[in-house]
């Protein structure tokens, strides 16, 4: 069976002070969650005073981006060393923002996922088309192209480490969430691709979450799909009782 993981990528809000907080009120209200995996993902500047607030707990740590070389003159940038020193588990690579205002590509999201996995950092790499890309009928090929070139020359053992986020970029921060049905047919689409590339066992292990407006009203129904493996949660994951609450609806409803 494969994990369930529902986890909140803070984007680049709280200072540390608000970001030790958060933490503490999730340690509290989700203390006793064993069966689903939960991840908080601060902006770098309050991983380590997280790291120390979910140190031994049933919380798990990841950035939100990290350069693919372990060091070097490469100013403003942190390597996949310095976040596993600081107790990551785990790095989101190729979110959409960043393909969008970062000149982030397939390539770049392949070499930092190469270097995240040689680390031993767990990558949730991003995938998910614009409004645009859909309404033109291009969903599946952007799903395609983002998959087989962000996941590329991963051997077997490697594409099992590896968790894939599905993430409509017209359903990120707008209150328009996929309906269950269409969030469904692009998971089946991408364990399909996966199945093809590697084998029908293997893309059953892979969790692919969905990201895209969840809150504690949708969750639900979302993770009842039967391929969608859990959660990428932005805006609603900036506050203990939202965050608590998908966390728990998803608990009760997979
Ligand atoms: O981008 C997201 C998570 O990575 C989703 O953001 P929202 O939940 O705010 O739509």
């Amino acid at each position: 069976m494969r994990k369930i993981i529902i986890a909140g990528n803070w984007k680049m809000n709280k200072t540390t002070v608000e970001a030790i907080e958060l933490a503490n009120g999730l340690k509290r209200d989700l203390y006793d969650i064993d069966a689903i995996g939960i991840i908080v993902c601060p902006p770098f500047t309050a991983i380590d005073e997280v790291a120390e607030v979910v140190y031994q707990t049933n919380i798990g740590l990841g950035a939100q981006n990290m350069h693919w070389e372990d060091a070097g003159a490469f100013t403003g940038e942190v390597s996949a060393p310095m976040l596993k020193e600081l107790g990551c588990g785990y790095v989101i690579l190729g979110h959409s923002e960043r393909r969008q205002y970062f000149h982030e590509t397939n390539e770049t999201v392949n070499k930092k996922l190469k270097s995240a996995l040689k680390h031993g950092l767990t990558p949730i790499v991003c995938v998910g088309e614009s409004l645009e890309e859909r309404e033109a009928g291009r969903t599946f090929d952007v799903i395609r192209d983002h998959v087989t070139n962000s996941l590329k020359g991963l051997d077997k053992e490697e594409i099992k480490k590896v968790i894939i986020a599905y993430e409509p970029v017209w359903a990120i921060g707008t209150g328009k969430t996929a309906t269950p049905d269409q969030a469904q047919e692009v998971h089946r689409f991408i364990r399909d691709l996966l199945e093809k590339a590697y084998t029908r066992e293997i893309a059953d292990e892979i969790t692919i979450q969905y990201g895209g407006s969840v809150k504690p009203g949708n969750i639900k129904e979302l993770i009842s799909q039967k391929d969608i493996d859990g959660a990428l949660v932005g805006g609603a994951s900036l506050d203990v009782k939202s965050f608590a609450e998908i966390v728990k609806g998803a608990q009760v409803s997979k």
